[in-house]
């Protein structure tokens, strides 16, 4: 008895002791983070403006096209608009036209949604029955931690936003459609048109099946994570880690166990999403881990939620999932991932899902493909016109450095924080996880620094790793104290051994240089100071 209370104090002050130092060096990022944050405000506010400066504008709305876009999803509409709303004249060729009915894109986060104020598109959040989010709740064997969006230094529509996908895409389209000089048809793209190595435009065919080409100086491709044109732009190398199961839960936002949150549920094998997409209705994403699902048709599926994942549901949740269930309604898309890996080409670029993909566990990709927008738009603004492909191509080396920031931050955190919620057998997995969990519960700069890191507010990859590798000396500390065995200090370095074995091949594939080290890449310099001047051209129109 005695000892379990020494147990106990050890317990509570080693480990005390230990987040306290570690709170020390987090305390430095927070301090940096809150920095970030005011001039992420001062971003906000200078899009705001922009949008309603009308002489920007000088648009010519006649004429062959300065830039033709390769579909009209998140990225692809995003861009139509941005570059247009620059005088740019833009074909975009969308395959369809309609509004999109799919289970992918229905959490934007806050960083996301400052991303498309900066675009002068956050009216595309309303009228849409869209809710507001402020923050995620994980749960875990009964209990539960809340994890709160830092927005405090933010006026009060800056928060995450979470909609049905097809409705906001097709308010994207409408917004860039609304531009004189953008034309948007239907059709599908068949290939790019390349001479000597330059792409010159695409082959498509529209909706009755004719044969078409559309010409232009740049050709940007948008065409999601399916995209069969991405492998003369890059190099692609798809995992498909696992898969969502979706189902849309006939449950009031109001109703969820924290309104307005989205919620994680650290099930085994991995985890369970829910997050309302409407008032009166509640997404569910269960993730099953593997390249191979459990069939839909045959009933597999069905009886794999009721008996396996149904009993891990907080008792709110259960209920409506069950009898959704019941309805068959059940749908599914591989989560893929694949690291940005360019093979720059005269002529065009690639963007979005089609050129980087991340686990979606942390809601980030819609995030990465708007604030790549940001970055394309700034980096074209100063060039008049896109004429000469080799300038233009060696002008945009920089943007695959200057997106690093957003993109390796949240491309990181999704792949390691869906490893550590989706443990190995092993101990030292187990450990990571109960480790990850109590570190989040700590609360404060615990679990406002990770939270402003997944959601876009706080973009800085030396963060992510202080974070990440915090959590593992925590559960070392968890481990050693109140007194280390052998057996246990050797699961420690089991942990740590894990921990490292979790991030580093992310940051490999995500390039060591450009994540740490930007300002040593030539190419890096030379766009900062053109994305600067962009800056300074918002804040005085
Ligand atoms: C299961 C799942 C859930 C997700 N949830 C979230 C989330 O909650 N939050 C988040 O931020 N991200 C989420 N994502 C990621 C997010 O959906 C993507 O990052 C985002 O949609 C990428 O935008 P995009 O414009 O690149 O692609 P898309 O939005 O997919 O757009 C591609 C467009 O190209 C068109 N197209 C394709 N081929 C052609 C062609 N040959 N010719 C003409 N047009 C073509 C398509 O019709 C489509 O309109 C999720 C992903 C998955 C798989």
């Amino acid at each position: 008895m005695e000892i379990n209370l020494m147990q106990k104090s050890w317990e509570f002050y080693g480990v005390g002791g230990i987040s306290l130092v570690l709170g020390f060096i987090l305390l430095y990022s927070l301090h940096e983070n809150k920095g970030r944050n005011t001039k992420l405000e001062k971003t906000t506010a200078s899009g705001v403006k922009k949008i309603r400066s009308e002489n920007i504008v000088k648009c010519r709305i006649d004429g062959p096209p300065d830039v033709v876009i390769v579909g009209a999803g998140v990225a692809g509409s995003a861009l139509a608009y941005s570059l247009a709303k620059d005088g740019r004249q833009v074909q975009v060729i969308e395959r369809d036209l309609s509004q999109p009915d799919r289970i992918v894109g229905e959490l934007l986060q806050p960083g996301g949604y400052l991303k498309l104020v900066e675009l002068g598109m956050e009216e595309c959040v309303s009228g849409i029955d869209s809710q507001q989010v402020y923050g995620y709740v994980l749960y875990k064997e009964g209990k539960y931690a809340k994890l709160t969006y830092p927005l405090q230094e933010f006026s009060s529509d800056i928060s995450g936003r979470s909609f049905h996908h097809g409705r906001f895409i097709q308010r994207l389209r409408q917004k860039a459609a609304s531009l004189p000089n953008v034309r948007m048809e239907q059709g599908t793209v068949m290939s790019l048109i390349e001479e000597k190595g330059t792409v010159k435009g695409v082959k498509y065919k529209n909706k009755d099946g004719q044969d078409f080409k559309a010409f232009a100086p740049l050709t940007i491709v948008c065409d999601g994570c399916f995209s069969n044109l991405r492998k003369n732009l890059c190099i692609p190398q798809v995992d498909i880690v696992s898969h969502f199961v979706g189902m849309v839960l006939k449950l009031e936002n109001s109703n969820l166990p924290q309104p307005n949150h989205g919620h994680v549920i650290l099930a085994n094998p991995s985890p369970i999403l829910f997050y309302p997409v409407s008032s009166t209705e509640v997404r569910c994403l269960v993730d099953v881990p593997g390249q191979k699902l459990p069939s839909i048709y045959n009933g597999d599926m069905a009886k794999y939620l009721k008996t396996k994942v149904a009993p891990q549901l907080p008792t709110e949740l259960r209920g409506a999932f069950v009898e959704k269930i019941e309805t068959g309604d059940i749908r599914s898309m591989p989560n893929r991932s694949m690291p940005a890996s360019p093979l720059p080409t005269p002529g065009a670029i690639l963007l979005g899902d089609a050129f980087n993909m991340r686990h979606p566990l942390t809601g980030g990709g819609m995030t990465v493909a708007l604030s790549d927008v940001v970055v394309l738009r700034d980096l074209l603004r100063p060039i008049e016109d896109f004429s000469d492909a080799a300038a233009l191509t060696k002008h945009l080396e920089s943007f695959y450095t200057l997106r690093k920031p957003v993109a390796s931050t949240i491309n990181t955190l999704a792949g390691a924080l869906y490893k550590v919620f989706c443990p190995a057998p092993d101990q030292a997995s187990k450990e990571m996880r109960e480790a990850c969990f109590d570190y989040l519960s700590l609360g404060v700069m615990y679990s406002q620094g990770p939270i402003a890191l997944l959601s876009g507010l706080n973009p800085r990859p030396m963060s992510l790793v202080a974070h990440f590798f915090a959590v593992a000396l925590y559960g070392v500390g968890r481990l050693l104290l109140p007194f280390p065995s052998p057996k246990r200090l050797m699961l420690g370095v089991r942990l740590l051994s894990s921990a490292y074995g979790i991030i580093f091949p992310i940051v490999k594939s995500e390039g060591v240089r450009q994540m740490f080290f930007p300002i040593t890449i030539p190419a890096y310099n030379r766009g900062a100071s053109v994305v600067m001047k962009s800056a300074m051209f918002d804040l005085m129109a």
